[in-house]
């Protein structure tokens, strides 16, 4: 679960985020949209105490951010993730899972490999995949640490139709996730999210995806 409350941020004098509050419930699918410039990234930065938070509050999971554990409930995918070209997929993935303790899961890997319809290529160095298979990876590597709560900054940018229909057939898959995922598309929106929290001048609106769609798409908000 996620819980945003009377969140500001500024920059400089540029007030971006305007006591801004939201809850994300558990097992949710929420799309996080808004224009360009609309303050997604800042949001998800000060989720992920990238950003330091000076007005309000936030809980992951009822951990608030900055207090010891919080880190351990959530992962984060950004959109450009990065990789090591050199490697193979299968030894990212061991890489990225061996950060925590030093171990990787022999089973989980493959599993998760597999999640990602990676396993044929695991032995494949990253620099040969296209964009689709770089980006499954990374929610691969995202998936491995089995956090309930995942934030995904739009996931299917830059990929084409087919890529991108294979990341929403995975996200749509996973059981027992609660996920916030920034987005520009109203047919991606539709087809794995229930909820849509809407950033407009600072200001934070949540509504059900029909809400959304009647309401607020004729502003021409996505792309
Ligand atoms: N480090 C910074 N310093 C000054 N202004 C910033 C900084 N980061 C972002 N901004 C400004 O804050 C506003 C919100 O930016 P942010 O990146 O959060 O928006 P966004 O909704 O993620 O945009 P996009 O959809 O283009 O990724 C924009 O006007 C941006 O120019």
């Amino acid at each position: 679960m996620i819980e945003i409350r009377d969140v500001s941020h500024s920059y400089q004098k540029k007030k971006v985020l305007d006591s801004v509050s939201l809850i994300v419930e558990k097992n949710e699918l929420c799309a996080l949209v808004g224009r360009n410039g609309a303050g997604k990234s800042t949001l998800i930065h000060l989720m992920l105490d990238l950003l330091p938070l000076k007005t309000g509050t936030i809980q992951l999971n009822g951990i608030p951010v900055q207090k010891p554990g919080w880190k351990k409930t959530v992962s984060y995918l950004p959109e450009k993730f990065q990789l090591y070209p050199n490697l193979t997929g299968e030894e990212n993935l061991r890489f990225f899972a061996s950060l925590e303790d030093g171990t990787v899961d022999e089973d989980k890997l493959e599993e998760k490999l597999k999640l990602v319809r990676l396993w044929e290529d695991r032995k494949e160095q990253v620099s040969g995949y296209s964009k689709g298979m770089l980006q499954r990876l990374g929610l691969g590597i995202m998936l491995y640490f089995d956090t309930e709560l995942l934030i995904l900054d739009e996931p299917t940018s830059g990929l084409d139709p087919i890529g991108r229909i294979e990341i929403l057939s995975i996200l749509k898959s996973l059981e027992n996730k609660t996920i916030l995922l920034s987005s520009h598309h109203i047919d991606e929106i539709n087809q794995i999210c229930s909820h849509v929290a809407y950033l407009k001048d600072g200001k934070m609106e949540k509504y059900t995806v029909e809400e959304f769609e009647t309401k607020i798409l004729n502003e021409g908000v996505l792309a």
